[in-house]
């Protein structure tokens, strides 16, 4: 057991469910003892969700630790890492909630662990404030792979709100440490594309309206490329109704970014597209090399690398900070972010830096 246990305000700045899942990953990995209180206080809903309990019971049990207060609703946990060990783990938050922030709790110790890690992981894959399994596996995946991570998801069956139903397969190796990443040249868009789907009974209308309703958007600032979106019906893979789209663009120096949306009941699918479409465009506009999510989701693989990381962005979101704010109180990184002043950067652009804490893993 370790000797201090931090304390961590859960209310602070974006206070959400982030504090809770990079604190916890960030214990497990250091084997401190960690008290989280004031847990989601801002949220009409404060407390411990289903995904976050779910998040925090798979940690629990791949750092063979304990944890006290993790009940739903709870506003106060206390979490006691042992080792990590790797292993196959099973978590389901037998509601839609999301399994790619499952996955964000998990990776990060997953890459820590003595052993390769397999993770069955059962929710929402496609869930409303969180990234939809396509972005993880397009955007994040990717990208995440240049600090040297390797991980291999396998998604066997989409889940949609309100039952979830969905799964996936994480399989990750560890590593002994992260390298850091450099990603501020955004070059040219030079690919468009993306999925509208329909799943369970809503009419394949839909998922066409979407992808209409987008190109067009698109069409109107991005004139000169091919943009396919395909329109898709999900029959078996997919547990569940649900309709979304989520459309990606590449740049010709890898930088990736994605809008997205998910139809809810009495909006239009057009407006689902358009949405999405806008989202996109809001994220190319501002010269970045990531997009306003990818940005919060890469602070802590910038904190634990070795080396110096940059990232150039549009404007530093909250979650960002938060991100930061957390990863600076649980280890050595120091952040600094500055506005970008090349001749292609405008108003909004940014460059986070990173002085990495350069963790190693003990088993390797
Ligand atoms: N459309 C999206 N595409 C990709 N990632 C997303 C999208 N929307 C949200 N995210 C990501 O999902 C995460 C949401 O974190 P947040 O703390 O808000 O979630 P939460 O656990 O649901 O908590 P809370 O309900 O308290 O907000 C962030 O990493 C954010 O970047």
């Amino acid at each position: 057991m370790a000797a201090t246990t931090f304390e961590m305000d859960g209310s602070v700045m974006e206070g959400g469910g982030q504090i809770l899942r990079l604190s916890a990953a960030l214990s497990c990995i250091h084997g401190t003892s960690i008290k989280i209180n004031k847990i989601r206080a801002g949220r009409s809903t404060p407390g411990l969700r289903p995904q976050h309990l779910t998040g925090l019971e798979l940690v629990r049990d791949m750092s063979e630790g304990s944890l006290e207060g993790a009940v739903i609703s709870s506003s106060e946990i206390a979490l006691s890492p042992g080792q990590l060990k790797g292993g196959s783990h099973i978590a389901d938050t037998q509601t839609a909630g999301s399994v790619t922030l499952l996955m964000q709790v998990a990776l990060p110790c997953c890459l820590f662990s003595q052993n390769p890690s397999q993770l069955q992981l059962k929710g929402g894959t496609n869930a409303e404030m969180a990234p939809q399994i396509d972005y993880t596996l397009k955007v994040f995946k990717p990208i995440v792979e240049r600090f040297g991570v390797n991980m291999d998801c396998d998604l066997r069956m989409r889940g949609y709100y309100p039952k979830g139903g969905g799964e996936v397969v994480l399989r990750v190796n560890p590593i002994k440490e992260l390298n850091p990443i450099n990603m501020t040249e955004r070059g040219n868009i030079t690919k468009i594309y993306g999925r509208a789907f329909v799943a369970g009974v809503l009419p394949f209308k839909l998922a066409k309206d979407m992808s209409a309703a987008a190109v067009r958007t698109i069409r109107k600032e991005i004139k000169d490329l091919y943009i396919n979106i395909q329109s898709l019906q999900e029959k078996d893979q997919a547990c569940g109704n649900g309709n979304g789209i989520i459309i990606i663009a590449e740049s010709s120096t890898g930088c990736i970014f994605a809008g997205s949306s998910l139809g809810k009941k009495g909006v239009y699918a057009d407006k689902v597209g358009i949405e999405a479409a806008e989202m996109l465009l809001r994220n190319i506009r501002h010269n970045g090399c990531v997009d306003e999510f990818l940005q919060d989701q890469l602070i802590v693989y910038m904190a634990l690398a070795k080396g110096v990381s940059r990232m150039r962005t549009g404007p530093v979101t909250l979650h960002t900070q938060t991100a930061i704010h957390v990863a600076e109180q649980l280890t050595k990184a120091k952040f600094l972010i500055r506005k970008a002043e090349d001749e292609n950067a405008n108003n909004d652009t940014h460059i986070i830096e990173c002085q990495g804490a350069g963790m190693e893993n003990p088993s390797l």
